[in-house]
């Protein structure tokens, strides 16, 4: 199965991409950890709303423009809904039992992500009801991902 973790903008921390660079490697059993970047756009701290707006979207066209039509999406979204890792990786599980090959996780920018965006989600999912960094995010997603691997594989992984 492919896992992609599509995002916006560029990772610029060390220590950020070492951590998902591990992930990606424990991956490499369960099959293939993609980090898909796009671009994102400048955002002036006195921009309108419609300013705003008009960002979201670009950058959610740049998003949609990466997913392919047949992938299961899974936007990462604060109001989305909240699982535990045991029903992550239940979704993920029932994505392999229907013959999925590929499931999309999507991190917005930092203004989050555009309606169409959403509105592509098979599922919209929460972290919990704070804001996380979009770049700490993916971290945070990586090692999840590689839990939920761990679970549907049955193997040991500490608590
Ligand atoms: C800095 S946040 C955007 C905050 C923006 N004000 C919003 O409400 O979406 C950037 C991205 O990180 C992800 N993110 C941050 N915190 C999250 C959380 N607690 N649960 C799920 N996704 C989160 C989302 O994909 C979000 O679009």
């Amino acid at each position: 199965m492919r896992i992609t973790i599509l995002s916006v903008g560029k990772l610029k921390e060390k220590y950020l991409k070492q951590g998902i660079a591990e992930y990606q490697k424990r991956m490499q059993r369960y099959g293939k950890l993609e980090v898909i970047e796009v671009k994102d756009e400048p955002t002036p701290d006195n921009a309108s709303d419609l300013e705003n707006q008009q960002i979201i979207e670009k950058e959610g066209q740049r998003l949609l423009a990466k997913i392919s039509p047949q992938a299961y999406v899974i936007v990462l979204a604060i109001k989305g809904q909240a699982l535990s890792s045991e029903e992550l990786a239940q979704q993920i599980d029932h994505c392999l039992t229907y013959g999925k090959s590929e499931i999309v996780f999507v991190i917005g920018g930092s203004l989050g992500t555009s309606p169409a965006v959403n509105q592509r989600a098979d599922l919209l999912l929460s972290f919990g009801r704070m804001t996380l960094p979009h770049q700490l995010m993916r971290l945070v997603l990586s090692e999840q991902i590689y839990r939920a691997f761990r679970i549907i594989h049955h193997e040991p992984y500490h608590k």
